[in-house]
């Protein structure tokens, strides 16, 4: 660009115009300046000053009124007050006299911490006698983040934690670490005199034991690392739309990634009730990346989650999988509700334009997410809900998906809310375009996504529904024997759901795996902590009262066992899920099967009739028989574990539940 002589400004080879483009023209002002005055001009004298702009303050949270409770008198600044003491009170070491000395905010972004800053000091009483010299520990701030919005926490992960992309659609991408599963076996709940007669302990129980003790060296090996930390995230959420049995949940993690996917994954609360969150019911420590030490009392490798439902604590160590903090949670609401005569659930549940509910009961990967999320249908939730006297209620606040396989033709719904603000675990993507190959098992065959409920168009918030109608348990046969759809008695309905059957096979990419039968009682022993028949006698009760039909549907293998038939289409499942909601199948004929004795419907719209009985499509008719013996075998033993024991109060059904199994 040149000015000549004559004041104005042409830009081209010379001013001439020869390779075709018109000259760009300024016209001169009265005192020789030319200016472009097609935009106003910024509004800050300095580069500092325009940042400054860019971020107006938040809305101070809305007005309080009409609220009862403990913050009602006080003003904003005293509520942030107490705000930050209930967190430097969580973050506290049990041994030492005072700290942690918390602050909230960035530490890279000083100009953004509020001056506010919180130390604890001990009034409770301990085990061992406090530690009153200074150490270096009580010298250090702790910085809090605290309950962030998904766009605050994108920058934190992207910025801080390796493995942390924006996907073409929006997604974050993450990595859970080592573990990309939940790791039962590292589980531990603390035995004390309540839990000691409360909980279900001993041969088939998922509740491991450890003692209080062991369980403080864990929690003070927990909150030490994060207090060693620049900085954590806290938050603070709701589980169970249920206002009358809502509880109180505050998480506190290591990662942008863990906060993001509790974000998601449990209730969110409004500004106004964040600002009367007060003390929480239950705290989670995750420090997931810090290993625990085998050389503790119960330690049986470098992972442990630790449940301690008299002090309402949870601590994490030596696994990333942020499953583990969603799964515990369960766990404590499948203590918590029961004690309150609510039925709690491993369940999904959607409810028709006309009020009808049902239930999708299932173990890991057997539907419940694919079939809950249903275009035609409200979504009540995907996983965990309670019964109670007022329905059905959704314990959380969002959706978890496997991802593997993902289709965007097979389940619009899901693949649509994979946008900004989701958590994508270990999925693997194209390097430039940053487009997600669902189909790619490189990390592993668990990818999955944490989305918010009300990204799936048509979830019903709140997520409260009436009574079920239908009670369907969904069972991926991977032997293939077990038919396509059965309709349940009530008593078959106890015996599957005590048994909680299902048989996967292992992520494989080549060769005939042998598939392995998984028995969980109640679709979820890994979760309950009761004896599986407290729930059961729960379960039989409501669905008595209230008229619900129970289902079996295979969602599993068709026309021979796993490498010789194949998956049963998901569209074909639809149908039949279709069919049980509208009614129409209740309708149908039946005939039953031999062996387990399921009823099965000769017609239902929309499948292939010769599919429905499984025998028609098996080629190798002595196969056949042969592999229902062996399922059928399988069931027998695993149930020899129940015989003994009684299923509420009635012998009658106690008797109809032993002899609602396979005959042979
Ligand atoms: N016929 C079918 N019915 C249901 N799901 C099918 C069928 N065929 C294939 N699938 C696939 O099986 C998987 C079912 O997983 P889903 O996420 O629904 O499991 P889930 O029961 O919700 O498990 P989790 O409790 O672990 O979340 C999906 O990936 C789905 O695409
Ligand atoms: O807990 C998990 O990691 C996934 C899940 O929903 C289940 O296994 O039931
Ligand atoms: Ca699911
Ligand atoms: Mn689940």
């Amino acid at each position: 660009m040149a000015a000549n002589g004559n004041g104005r400004v042409s830009i081209g080879n010379g001013g001439t115009g020869r390779n075709g483009l018109p000259k760009i023209q300024t016209e001169k002002r009265a005192n020789g300046i030319c200016i472009d005055d097609s935009t106003p001009p910024v509004n800050a004298q300095t580069i500092d000053e325009l940042h400054s702009l860019q971020k107006k303050k938040s809305a101070p949270t809305t007005p309080l009124k009409g609220i009862q409770g403990p913050f009602v008198a006080l003003s904003e600044e005293e509520r942030h007050k107490q705000q930050l003491q209930s967190i430097s009170a969580s973050l506290a070491s049990l041994t030492r006299e005072t700290g942690p000395k918390v602050v909230k905010g960035d530490p890279a972004r000083p100009s953004e911490t509020p001056r506010l800053v919180s130390q604890h000091h001990q009034q409770q009483h301990h085990l061992i006698s406090p530690t009153i010299s200074v150490s270096d520990s009580s010298l250090k701030f702790t910085h809090v983040l605290y309950n962030l919005s998904p766009a605050e926490l994108y920058e934190q992960a992207i910025q801080y934690e390796k493995g942390s992309f924006i996907t073409s659609s929006g997604a974050l991408a993450t990595l859970s670490g080592a573990k990309t599963g939940r790791s039962p076996k590292d589980k531990r709940v603390v035995r004390d005199e309540t839990t000691e007669d409360d909980l279900w302990w001993g041969k088939g129980s998922p509740n491991i034991e450890m003692d209080e003790h062991t369980f403080m060296v864990n929690r003070e090996r927990a909150v030490d690392y994060l207090n060693s930390l620049d900085k954590v995230f806290v938050n603070d959420q709701f589980l169970n739309w249920d206002p009358e049995h809502r509880i109180k949940v505050r998480i506190v993690s290591a990662r942008a990634y863990h906060s993001l996917f509790m974000h998601n994954m449990c209730i969110r609360p409004t500004p106004e009730e964040l600002e009367n969150f007060g003390t929480p019911d239950f705290t989670i420590y995750n420090a997931g990346q810090f290993p625990c030490n085998r050389y503790t009392h119960y330690m049986t490798s470098s992972t442990s989650i630790d449940l301690n439902l008299g002090r309402r604590e949870m601590v994490i160590l030596g696994t990333q999988y942020a499953g583990e903090m969603k799964k515990g949670l369960f766990s404590v609401m499948h203590y918590l509700m029961p004690k309150r005569q609510i039925l709690s659930l491993h369940s999904g549940c959607n409810m028709g334009k006309d009020g009808d509910v049902a239930l999708f009961f299932g173990l890991s990967g057997t539907g419940k997410t694919t079939l809950s999320t249903d275009h035609n249908r409200y979504l009540i939730g995907d996983d965990e809900h309670c019964w109670s006297d007022n329905g059905v209620s959704n314990i959380e606040g969002g959706c978890y998906a496997k991802c593997i396989d993902l289709s965007r033709e097979k389940e619009p719904d899901i693949w649509n809310a994979i946008k900004f603000g989701t958590v994508l675990e270990n999925v693997v993507f194209d390097e430039h375009t940053r487009e997600v190959d669902f189909s790619d098992k490189s990390v592993t065959e668990n990818t999955r996504a944490a989305y918010p409920i009300e990204y799936i168009p048509n979830a019903k918030i709140p997520c409260v529904a009436t009574h079920p109608k239908n009670v369907i348990l969904l069972a991926c046969d991977a032997f293939g024997v077990l038919p396509p759809v059965s309709k349940l008695s009530l008593a078959q309905t106890m015996y599957h759901f005590i048994s909680g059957y299902t048989a996967l096979v292992a992520g494989t990419e080549d060769g005939i795996k042998e598939p392995t039968a998984t028995f969980s009682a109640c679709f979820g022993a890994a979760f309950i902590m009761l004896h599986p028949t407290k729930y059961a006698a729960m379960l039989a009760a409501k669905m008595q009262q209230h008229g619900a039909t129970g289902w079996l549907v295979n969602t599993g293998w068709s026309g021979g066992r796993y490498g010789s038939g194949s998956r049963i289409k998901l569209a074909y499942t639809r149908k039949i899920i279709d069919a049980i909601h509208s009614g129409s199948l209740l309708e149908a004929n039946f005939k039953k099967t031999e062996v387990f004795g399921l009823e099965i419907p000769t017609e239902v719209e929309g499948v292939p009739s010769e599919i429905l009985e499984p025998m028609n499509t098996w080629a190798d008719k002595k196969a056949y028989k042969e592999t229902l013996l062996k399922l059928a075998g399988l069931f027998k033993n695993n149930f020899e574990g129940f015989v003994a024991h009684k299923i509420g109060k009635d012998d009658k059904l106690t008797d109809e539940i032993l002899a609602a199994g396979p005959i042979f």
